[in-house]
């Protein structure tokens, strides 16, 4: 383990919905390091992706939309990743309905993950809460801690709707539960670092449990073992 505080790093994966991006961002805060969204990223070259016309099911004409793409990720004070690509903010353009569509096929593509994992490796290697499918079994296999937050389908799917409903965006239920479950089925059957549990992760239902008590499970399950370290 990181012997200093300020330098360990927390992989949270888990299905689409889980909570893992609210549970990271509220731990970062807590725990005063920084916060990686790493689906924001795949998001990010999903976007670019559709702004260009292409079949976010080509495989080489997805790749070739990398090279001209200069990625940077800014963090702001509350916590949330901003994407800049080519200097350009397009954030608010990641958690659109087509976007959710066609992310998983598009980070199927082993250029796309291999170019995406080199950043998150080198953003994520100290100080981090880093949240996504395959951080704890591939990106940062050596984390200090590794979580895998889940809850039933029927719990992410309200959660999602209700969420898009706060939003202004009302979709129907059974759609939006849908999504989520096609998602998952290609996140977790794709070839390159599919969605797992890592061996040594901590699996956490949330089905029941509210956000703070799952914040204080990990914050709990983190302190024992620091503590017990430095003993
Ligand atoms: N324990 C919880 N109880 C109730 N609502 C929750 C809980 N955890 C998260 N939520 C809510 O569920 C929704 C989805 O959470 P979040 O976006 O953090 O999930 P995610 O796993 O990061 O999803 P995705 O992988 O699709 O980005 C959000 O509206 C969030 O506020
Ligand atoms: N480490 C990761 C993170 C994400 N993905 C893919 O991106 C999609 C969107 O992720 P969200 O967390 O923003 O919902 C996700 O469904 C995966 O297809 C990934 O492959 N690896």
């Amino acid at each position: 383990m990181r012997v200093n505080k300020g330098d360990l790093v927390i992989a949270i994966d888990g299905p689409a919905g889980a909570g893992k991006s609210t549970i990271a961002k509220m731990l970062a805060s807590r725990l005063g390091l920084k916060y990686l969204d790493t689906g924001a990223m795949y998001r990010a070259i999903a976007w670019i992706v559709l702004s260009s016309g292409i079949d976010p099911k080509e495989q080489e004409a997805v790749k070739n939309v990398l090279s001209p793409i200069q990625m940077d990720i800014k963090t702001t004070q509350n916590g949330q990743n901003l994407i800049y690509i080519n200097g350009k903010d397009i954030t608010k353009e990641l958690r659109r309905p087509e976007v959710s569509e066609a992310v998983s096929y598009v980070a199927s593509n082993y250029e796309v993950r291999e170019f995406l994992i080199e950043k998150q490796r080198e953003i994520g290697k100290k100080g981090s809460v880093v949240d996504g499918r395959d951080i704890g079994t591939y990106v940062l296999p050596d984390a200090d801690f590794k979580f895998y937050l889940t809850a039933s389908l029927h719990e992410r799917a309200n959660r999602r709707w209700i969420e898009l409903k706060d939003q202004g965006h009302y979709q129907n239920w059974h759609s939006v539960q849908a999504d989520l479950e096609k998602r998952d089925n290609i996140d977790e059957n794709r070839e390159l670092s599919p969605l797992k549990k890592a061996e040594d992760a901590i699996l956490i239902d949330t089905t029941n449990m509210s956000t703070e008590k799952v914040l204080q499970q990990m914050i709990s399950h983190i302190e024992n073992r620091v503590n017990d370290y430095g003993k």
